[in-house]
């Protein structure tokens, strides 16, 4: 007896995958497909330790699955054996807010929430879709992005606007990427040996959109994402925070429109706005052969973080650990580095050799002197809903 579970991570131009057997954590398939969209996509299919790669047009996520779909169907594990089908699913707002089969109400819900996650809803939607219509007759999950978000304090969650106003339109901090945060933080605490209620941690999880979150004694009090996935950190097209005065400026005096500027903001801005890419390591790359936009670039995407760090550090009034996560958090050693020596006044300090160590695996990275432990762990969103959809259709 196995319980293969399939999870389908949709992002705005990707869509990840995995097979995973959610009574053994076993991965049975995992895969990826890139450039949704655009003329020449690529479909990657690993399966028992061999690669299957295709090329193909795949005008959207619709065209994408059926492919997906196709890549089982030739090169296995059979999709027939399959239980049940997680989807991630980024904004669930105020209505849904824990793991939740997913019926028409579901759908029609998270279609209305599309215009607070213009990048990452419509994708989910057409995830859920493509794979209700190949995998029919199994139940479909959603795995909200806010649901370890739901424990904020009102003080942590409240805008200053008009309560009225916030209230009729739901309007709050939500937060996102939970799932990992979720999951990277309770292997935090096991990696230290600790109760997880007894752990006060912050979570940098830098992946294309980043956010860290605040997690005191095991509850989530902050974060750094907000209504939308637009507010925080700097990212690889979205600017974070910004002035809200801005957003009228760029109305009246250069005459954009609301579209125009929500585009700009997810979509143009971040490290692609600064710097022309929205690939750290292109970046980095462009920063280290003395491109001055690059540098400029790197510079405010790091004081970004530290001045979370910093903010967080107070409010939970000091962390037993420091932990990078996600695409640029497990893998940018110059993004840790240049992160941590700006936090030697809280005693937080780097091994600089283990930085530089590759690894699969969670690991500690803090000097030996250091006040926190420092660590680098790589998330696994896929696991951590098996293991939530598993409870759900059980
Ligand atoms: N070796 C590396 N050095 C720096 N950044 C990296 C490296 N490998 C991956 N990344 C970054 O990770 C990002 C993707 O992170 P990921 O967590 O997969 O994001 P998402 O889930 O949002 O697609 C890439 O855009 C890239 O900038
Ligand atoms: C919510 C969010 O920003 O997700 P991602 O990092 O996958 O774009
Ligand atoms: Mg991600």
């Amino acid at each position: 007896m196995a319980t293969p579970i399939l999870l389908l991570n949709a992002g705005s131009s990707s869509i990840k995958y995995q097979m995973i057997d959610a009574d053994t954590d076993e991965v049975m398939a995992s895969g990826l497909i890139e450039r949704i969209g655009q003329e020449v996509g690529v479909l990657t299919h690993k399966v028992n330790g061999e690669e299957f790669v295709a090329n193909e047009e795949y005008t959207n996520h619709t065209v994408a699955l059926a492919s997906m779909v196709q890549m089982f169907a030739d090169h296995g594990p059979s999709l027939d054996d399959v239980k049940a089908v997680g989807h991630r699913t980024v904004h669930g707002g105020d209505k849904l807010t824990s793991t939740t089969l997913i019926d028409e109400d579901v759908v029609a819900t998270l279609e209305a929430l599309s215009p607070l996650a213009p990048l990452h809803n419509p994708a989910g939607i057409a995830g859920i879709r493509g794979a209700q219509k190949a995998l029919p007759n199994v139940p479909h999950v959603a795995v909200f992005d806010t649901a370890f978000f739901s424990t904020l304090p009102p003080e942590s969650y409240t805008y200053a606007i008009s309560t009225d106003l916030a209230r009729e339109y739901s309007i709050r901090r939500y937060g996102f990427h939970g799932t990992s945060h979720d999951y990277v933080s309770h292997q935090a605490a096991e990696f230290l040996g600790k109760p997880y209620d007894q752990t006060t941690q912050i979570v940098c999880h830098l992946g294309n959109g980043a956010s860290i979150s605040a997690i005191k004694n095991g509850v989530a009090v902050d974060t750094s994402m907000g209504l939308t996935p637009l507010e925080g950190l700097v990212m690889g097209t979205r600017s974070g925070d910004l002035d809200p005065g801005m957003i009228a400026y760029l109305h009246r005096e250069a005459g954009m429109s609301t579209d125009a500027i929500d585009t700009l903001l997810n979509k143009a801005s971040g490290m692609l706005g600064l710097a022309g890419a929205s690939d750290m390591r292109d970046v980095e790359t462009a920063k280290e052969e003395g491109d001055a936009r690059a540098q400029l670039a790197w510079d405010v995407y790091i004081r970004r973080i530290v001045g979370y760090i910093g903010r967080y550090y107070v409010l939970l009034g000091g962390i037993d650990a420091l932990t990078f996560t996600a695409g640029v958090g497990e893998n940018s050693a110059a993004v840790r580095r240049d992160v941590v020596e700006r936090l030697a006044v809280l005693g937080i300090t780097l091994d600089t050799v283990n930085n530089t160590v590759r690894s699969k695996e969670p690991r500690a990275i803090s000097g030996k002197d250091s006040s926190v432990a420092v660590l680098v762990i790589p998330t696994n969103e896929e696991l951590q809903m098996a293991h939530e959809v598993k409870a759900v259709i059980a």
